[in-house]
């Protein structure tokens, strides 16, 4: 966990004055975007992405497709229907580069791809890239018939040397660290000569639901995938290859991206409403209605979206995150302003995530005057009356959003380096100080 002396910029957070009563519409999903882009680009024609997220993530995921000869045409929808992205398969060829910055599904799910493109493709990425773990991808690539070159590193950077199919079969992999190790071999199955059958030894397998969702988005494009949720072997997911469909999706709001707004509500003893929440979805940021309800507010889906209401009380929370590890910041923040302490648990990997996600929330929640203790897996949270100060972020989205809900109780908190939010909300600040005026996106 280093400090990026070039990010010295600071962004007030702003105080709340009062409780938020705003509507928020929150734009697509970051992780439903980038596995709509890849089955788009993998399957047998052409395909549609509505109301794409446009975020860092995004575009590098994007920029990767193309630059291994996917057709992606950007453009926009008739009467407000937002961006339509229309995604055109064709062979993939190297050599071609690709940048992953520090996206967790851009460096997991293209070396699949690559491994099918015709050449050599370089992976190189943000210097965090280089510490997060892909071991899980590279060797159940090389036991699957594929060749890369990563120096012995078990990391980025590489280069895979893509011979234009891959043998697939049966792979055994620990993915306790990232469940997108899964995730990417299953997203490319179809289309190895005999499938995938992925099997997870390790003990714990964190962010089910994005599993899940790489289940269900498969299904959806004509995949055949047997799992252990639909009845199969505990740990075995099986694709069978073939043909992927081109469609027409809708992408979902992130509602991981919801949750600084619902938190405000929360902090404030205000209103929120997020319109388009879906009525079902394996989106882990689902989960925020319960959490969020035991914490101390209230919500209904009614036709106008999710209706979130704080109390004005804030309890903490016992809780495993480990299905909904990317809330935890979130969860942190609002935990460090309750009437009683927290404990948060099943989330040791998110030491690997954009930062050390443990460390970072000790050191910056403590240095406003908090108290918190890591735990072998977890945070325990202890609140106290917090003061002003700079709160560093390690170009981590979820840290400067997690320090702006701080900033909504907190007189003087600064965040350093706000922009890093682009890696999946591009206008967060924009969008926080309009809704505390009451214009957030409405
Ligand atoms: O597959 C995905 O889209 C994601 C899976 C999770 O990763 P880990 O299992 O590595 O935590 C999550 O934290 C990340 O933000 C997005
Ligand atoms: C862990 C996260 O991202 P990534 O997709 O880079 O793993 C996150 O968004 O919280």
């Amino acid at each position: 966990m280093t400090e990026n002396p070039a990010h010295t910029t600071l962004w007030p957070a702003p105080h709340a004055s009062g409780a938020t009563d705003t509507t928020v519409h929150v734009p697509g999903s970051k992780s439903v975007t980038n596995r709509a882009l890849v089955l788009a680009a993998l399957a047998a024609e052409p395909g549609w992405i509505r109301r794409p997220l446009r975020s860092r993530d995004t575009l590098l995921m994007a920029g990767a497709l193309r630059a291994l000869g996917v057709g992606i045409e950007e453009g926009v929808g008739p009467d407000g229907s937002g961006e339509v992205w229309r995604v055109i398969p064709s062979g993939l060829a190297g050599p071609a580069t690709v940048d992953v910055g520090n996206a967790g599904t851009v460096m997991r799910f293209l070396p699949p791809v690559a491994t099918l493109a015709d050449g050599d493709i370089r992976f190189d990425g943000d210097p965090r890239s280089y510490e997060r773990p892909l071991h899980g991808v590279i060797d159940a690539l090389r036991a699957l018939g594929a060749r890369i070159d990563d120096q012995g590193r078990g990391a980025l950077p590489l280069t895979v040397h893509g011979g234009g199919a891959l043998d697939g079969g049966t792979v055994e992999i620990d993915a306790s660290s990232s469940s997108q190790f899964v995730s990417a071999l299953l997203l490319s199955g179809p289309r190895f000569n005999q499938g995938v059958e992925v099997r997870h030894t390790g003990e714990r397998l964190p962010s089910m639901p994005h599993i899940r969702m790489t289940v269900d988005m498969l299904r959806a494009v004509g995949v055949q995938v047997d799992e252990p949720e639909t009845g199969g072997e505990p740990n075995v997911w099986r694709v069978t290859p073939g043909a992927l469909l081109g469609r027409d999706l809708v992408i979902e709001p992130d509602l991981s991206n919801a949750q600084p707004f619902l938190a405000a509500a929360l902090v404030t003893g205000g209103r929120v409403v997020i319109p388009d929440w879906p009525a079902h979805t394996t989106q882990p940021g689902d989960a925020l209605r319960e959490i969020f309800t035991e914490m101390g507010g209230s919500c209904e889906l009614t036709e106008q979206g999710l209706v979130f209401t704080g109390s004005g009380q804030i309890h903490g929370i016992d809780i495993d995150l480990g299905e909904v590890g990317e809330l935890t910041p979130g969860i942190a923040a609002v935990a460090a302003l309750a009437d009683s302490p927290s404990t948060l648990r099943g989330v040791a990997h998110l030491r690997l995530h954009e930062t050390d996600r443990l460390a970072a929330l000790t050191k910056e929640i403590n240095e406003l005057g908090g108290d918190v203790t890591e735990t072998a897996d977890g945070l325990h949270i202890r609140p106290r009356r917090l003061h002003g100060g700079i709160f560093h972020t390690y170009d981590d989205h979820r840290m400067a959003t997690a320090g702006a809900v701080l900033g909504l109780a907190v007189d003087g908190v600064q965040i350093e380096n706000v922009a890093t939010t682009a890696k999946t909300l591009p206008d967060f600040p924009a969008m926080w100080t309009g809704m505390l005026t009451g214009a957030a996106g409405a």
